[in-house]
Formats: structure tokens, C-alpha cells, sequence
């Protein structure tokens, strides 16, 4: 990889305390134990395992929004900070999508409000300008128009997914961290949004975080693959390595699970 990773973790570990009001559970949770991991533009990294594994700790560490309790964090090879300012740069650079759209959109809000809200955020263009960009980013995500004037439970899980996706490419980041986007979605409509993934990525040159527990999605959209266990990356390749000659038995456990579709 020659370009400077938009994201780089260096042996990154997080300890949680453990959620209140769960009787018989440690005090402290080592959701991620020592992980290092970098992705650029242009590239899709897959991370996969099973729930609890540390996948979506990692993913808000990339985003910003979990700072390790070990290790370091750099974003375009500088050492992040956790000012408002370099927080804001961030945001501006990488984005999230996560697994409900329901709850990740605001359903008081109409598609064009929260389409226009990050832009006005970080005071990009005028009025007229932020409306071209919405009506542009829509029509990316493949939506019509018309979906500019409707509330998020007047579309399907789908759209609505696709709303969530086009809020987060309005900014034009360099890389978008989807965190199980497809898990929540019909079976019917999930290959089309991981295409719709894989072909934005193609066109705009992003990078893609792809986080999933079923190994065959993320063989599907991945050029890399980061497998976890228990807080630990115990694999990484690209997909045909990984799908070909699995070293460690925990991928080959996930491997030889049933096969789904995605
Ligand atoms: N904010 C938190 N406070 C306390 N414990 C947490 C917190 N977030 C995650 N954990 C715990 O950390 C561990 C890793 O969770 P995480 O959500 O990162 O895993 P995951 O692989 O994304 O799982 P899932 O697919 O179920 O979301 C789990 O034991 C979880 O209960």
C-alpha cells in the first residue's frame, strides 16, 4: 500500500467498563486486545467475527468516537487529537454507516434536512450549492428526487439505508466505516445495497471499512480481510488467501459454518 493510510491503529486495546446493571459480569471489558490495522483510499477491509468479538469497539476507534485505553491512532499519518477542531477534520474525512438506518437517521427530520445538516455543520457552500450537492448525492445512492421530501419511515428499510449511506458520503470522505449495514435489511434488498457499496467505492475511489459477522459478505465486497476473535485480530489476508488457506482454526470454525447468502 503506497498511499498514507486515511486510518492507521497501532496495538490498539479498549477496556470497558462493563454496562450497569448486569449482575455476575467483570467490571471490565477488553473488547479489543492489541490490534493494528490501516486502511487507505481505494481499498475495502473486511472485519469479521462473531458478535462480542470487538468489531464495533475497533470501528468507533477508527471513527473517533472511542478513544483506546491503549495504542496509537493516526488519521493521514499524523497522531489523532482529540480537540473539537481535529474532531471535526475527522468527521469530515471519515464516516459511519451503522446497522439500523431507523435509528440512525432522525425521523422527525425529512431526507433532504438530514442530507444538508453535515454540510451546513462543517459550513460547506451557500443554500443553492448545499441543495446541489444533496440532489447529486441522492441520486448516487441511486434514489429518486422525490425522496427529498419525506420523512424516514416513509421508505423502505432499503432506502432508508440508502439515505443513511448518502449522509454519509455528502461530505465526500476519503473513507466510510459501515458497521454491519446490511444485517437489519430484508434479504431482498441486501445484496443491492452491498453493491451499491462496492460500486461508490469503485467511482469515488473510497475507502471502505466492511464490518460483518458472516464471513460470506465480507468475502464478497472485501479486497483484505482482518478475521477477529475475542478482541484479537488472529488473521488477516485478502479474501482469496483468507477463503483458500486459513491458518488460524478460529477462521477455519467461521469458514466451515453454514454457508449464507448474504
Ligand atoms: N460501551 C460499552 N460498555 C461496556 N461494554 C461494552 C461497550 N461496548 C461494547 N462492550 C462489550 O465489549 C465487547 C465487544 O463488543 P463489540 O460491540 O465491540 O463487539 P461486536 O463484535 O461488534 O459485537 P456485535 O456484533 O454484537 O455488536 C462485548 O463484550 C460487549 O458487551
Amino acid at each position: 500500500m503506497s498511499a498514507t493510510p486515511v486510518i492507521e491503529l497501532k496495538d490498539v486495546h479498549v477496556v470497558h467498563k462493563s454496562r450497569t446493571g448486569k449482575l455476575f459480569r467483570p467490571d471490565k471489558v477488553h473488547a479489543v486486545r492489541g490490534v493494528s490495522v490501516a486502511v487507505a483510499k481505494g481499498e475495502v477491509l473486511g472485519l469479521v467475527g462473531e458478535s462480542g468479538c470487538g468489531k464495533s469497539t475497533l470501528a468507533r476507534v477508527m471513527v473517533g468516537l472511542q478513544k483506546p485505553t491503549e495504542g496509537e491512532v493516526l488519521f493521514r499519518g499524523k497522531p489523532l487529537q482529540h480537540s473539537a477542531a481535529a474532531r471535526k477534520e475527522l468527521g469530515r474525512a471519515v464516516s459511519v454507516v451503522f446497522q439500523d438506518p431507523a435509528t440512525a437517521l432522525n425521523p422527525r427530520m425529512i431526507v433532504r434536512d438530514q442530507l444538508t445538516d453535515p454540510l451546513r455543520v462543517h459550513g460547506i457552500g451557500d443554500a443553492r450549492s448545499r441543495e446541489a450537492t444533496v440532489r447529486e448525492t441522492l441520486q448516487l445512492v441511486g434514489l429518486p428526487l422525490s425522496a427529498l421530501d419525506v420523512l424516514p419511515r416513509q421508505i423502505s428499510g432499503g432506502q432508508r439505508q440508502r439515505v443513511a449511506i448518502a449522509r454519509a458520503l455528502v461530505l465526500q470522505p476519503d473513507l466510510i466505516v459501515a458497521d454491519e449495514p446490511t444485517s437489519a435489511l430484508d434479504v431482498s434488498v441486501r445484496a443491492q445495497v452491498l453493491n451499491l457499496l462496492t460500486d461508490l467505492k469503485a467511482e469515488l475511489g473510497l475507502g471502505l471499512v466492511f464490518i460483518s459477522h458472516d464471513i460470506n459478505t465480507v468475502r464478497y465486497v472485501s479486497d483484505r480481510i482482518i478475521v477477529m476473535n475475542a478482541g484479537r485480530a488472529v488473521e488477516t489476508g485478502t479474501a482469496e488467501e483468507i477463503f483458500t488457506s486459513a491458518k488460524d482454526d478460529y477462521t477455519r470454525t467461521l469458514l466451515s459454518a453454514t454457508p449464507s447468502l448474504l
